[in-house]
């Protein structure tokens, strides 16, 4: 049983910040729920709009179904129900198919459509793929415009005219051509959501494009700054947004443009870092190294963006 209609979700969720936990892993790469459980009930204690569970910064990817379904239980029972939480579906059909239902019957309020596998994607069969996650579960469902999954406004108007529960369109291109196609042509049908990596950094020009929010990685660990960041894009403050950049988000960038994969890695060297660890990123993802971890606990130091309750930990 939902709570929201799918017009209610898509509502809800564009009036706010979007928080895709990291998944906690045990030293050997199991799924490690009291510690999953513990960071998704402080994340939901913020004032965010909705919680992705097993996202692609909850290494979604590398979960089994099982595995996937545990996780987007945990999810829910540890959320509050002002805070809906949405699962990820992934992988071929079956599989996104069977994510979708086992999410609606955790007490899922919605799914986020990751990029199927390998192959790229034509239209027709994005077109097959989707309404098959759309005909298999009443829950609300985003798609991910990303990596082989690239959808073209003709598609998402066939998608949202067929399925009344497709509700939104996340972008992780920032193709502005194509992104002006899409909301052009579905216009207030759907919602749109920023999801290029390190979102922060395109939020401000991607609020022109009609994506009134985004889902924050860096949430994970800064909350307190990432609701800040989020205030000031949609008051349309070009220069708090652009002071923030600098303290935190740019040489963030850096640290994070270190290693491939560390967009997930550094959340979870962020976490680390913070005093909230919730264990090591799974293979073929690897670990910030000591010397990043260093350097990320200093510029979250030096910027003051450290979550009040936890600062003395990362001066420490
Ligand atoms: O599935 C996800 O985790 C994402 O949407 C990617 C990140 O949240 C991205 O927006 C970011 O790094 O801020």
């Amino acid at each position: 049983m939902t709570n929201f209609t799918p017009a209610e979700l898509a509502e809800h969720l564009k009036g706010g910040l979007l928080s895709f936990p990291a998944t906690a892993f045990t030293p050997d790469f199991e799924f490690d729920e009291p510690t999953y459980r513990d960071h998704v009930a402080w994340q939901a204690r913020y004032d965010v709009a909705g919680l992705f569970a097993a996202g692609g910064t909850g290494e979604g990817f590398s979960l089994t179904p099982e595995e996937n379904a545990r996780v987007v239980r945990a999810a829910v029972a540890a959320s509050r129900p002002e805070v809906p939480v949405l699962g990820s579906v992934g992988g071929w059909t079956k599989n996104a198919v069977a994510n979708a239902q086992a999410a609606e019957a955790a007490g899922a309020e919605g799914v986020l459509v990751m990029p199927p596998y390998l192959t790229e994607c034509s239209q027709q069969g994005l077109i097959a793929h989707v309404g098959a996650v759309a005909e298999a579960t009443r829950l609300p469902l985003i798609v991910y415009n990303r990596a082989n999954a690239v959808y073209s406004a003709d598609t998402v108007v066939t998608l949202a005219d067929r399925y009344e529960n497709f509700i939104g369109f996340k972008d992780a291109l920032g193709n502005i051509e194509q992104l002006a196609k899409v909301t052009a042509k579905a216009g207030d049908r759907l919602f749109y959501l920023g999801g290029l990596p390190t979102a922060e950094t395109y939020a401000l020009p991607l609020l022109q494009m009609g994506m009134s929010t985004y889902s924050s990685a860096m949430f994970n660990f800064v909350p307190e700054f990432a609701l800040e960041f989020y205030r000031d894009v949609r008051a349309q403050d070009r220069t708090a947004v652009v002071e923030k950049l600098k303290r935190f988000v740019l040489p963030y960038l850096e640290i994070r443009d270190r290693g491939k994969g560390f967009g997930v890695s550094i959340v979870k060297g962020g976490l680390q870092a913070i005093g909230r660890p919730v264990g090591p990123v799974r293979p073929p993802l690897h670990d910030l190294g000591a010397q990043d971890l260093e350097d990320l606990k200093a510029l979250i130091a030096e910027a003051g963006v450290a979550p009040a309750a936890d600062h003395e930990k990362v001066l420490a």
